[in-house]
């Protein structure tokens, strides 16, 4: 079942036409990857379906319902939880406050949810009462998973989470994005072709603000072509 859908979404940042007519569909369950180049119109995507940059035209399904056209905050109460690529921490917060701000914002088995982000990285436990700010890029990403998950389970959106960050910790961070898949939806942007295609399920490739190839992901390892053409992967 399609959990988030996508249609025909057109959208400008000033005079620029970045997105031109994007449909996309994420299904229940599933890890979707979101291809790309620089530039080509991913984080855009993302911040449509936020609606902190709203489409001029088309829409946006989640269960059905129409999201589109209304306010962040109450998309994000329909439990998105949304992951940027800075992360947006505050970071004079520790991450006792940042993760208790976000159970109290939020719905639901929020305890329940503390406890598993916790067990998923126990690094957030170590550093319970250090400031967001002071903590390693790889630490950081935790955070704002953990965060951004305790705030809404249905569905993630997450920015790039491997960028600037050692193989090590990205190979620690994708498994554990792995292993939310059993109890949230993920659409996850990445360039880091090789460990995202690990993880994902199905993918989509934008190229200048349109998507030129989706499917399983396991075709698309096999397809050296659009590899190489759309991903620099030879
Ligand atoms: N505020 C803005 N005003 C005008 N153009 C913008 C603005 N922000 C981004 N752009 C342009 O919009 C296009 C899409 O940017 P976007 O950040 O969505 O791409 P991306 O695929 O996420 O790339 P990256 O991986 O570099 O983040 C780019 O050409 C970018 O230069």
């Amino acid at each position: 079942m399609s959990l988030l859908k996508l249609d025909n979404l057109e959208t400008y940042l000033g005079q620029y036409h970045i997105l031109q007519g994007v449909s996309m569909s994420v299904e229940e369950g599933s890890i979707t990857v979101l291809f790309g180049r620089n530039g080509a119109g991913k984080t855009t995507t993302l911040r449509t379906i936020m609606g902190f940059n709203p489409s001029t035209t088309g829409s946006v399904h989640y269960h059905d319902q129409k999201i589109s056209g209304i306010p962040t905050h109450l998309i994000s109460r329909k439990g998105i939880g949304y992951v940027p690529e800075n992360q947006g921490m505050f970071s004079a917060l520790t991450v006792e406050e940042t993760l208790n701000l976000a159970k109290a914002k939020s719905t639901g088995e929020t305890e329940e949810k503390m406890e598993w982000m916790l067990e998923l990285f126990p690094d957030l436990k170590k550093f319970w009462s250090k400031k967001s700010g002071l903590l390693s890029g790889g630490q950081k990403q935790m955070l704002a998973i953990a965060r951004a998950y305790i705030n809404g389970d249905g569905l993630l959106l997450i920015d790039e989470p491997s960028k600037g960050l050692s193989p090590i910790m990205v190979e620690k961070l994708m498994e554990s994005i792995l292993k939310m898949k059993e109890k949230t939806t993920i659409l996850l942007v990445e360039q880091n072709f090789l460990m995202a295609s690990e993880i994902g399920d199905y993918f989509y490739i934008m190229d200048d603000g349109k998507i030129v190839h989706d499917g399983c992901m396991q075709d698309l390892k096999e397809d050296k072509e659009t590899c190489q053409k759309y991903l620099g992967i030879a």
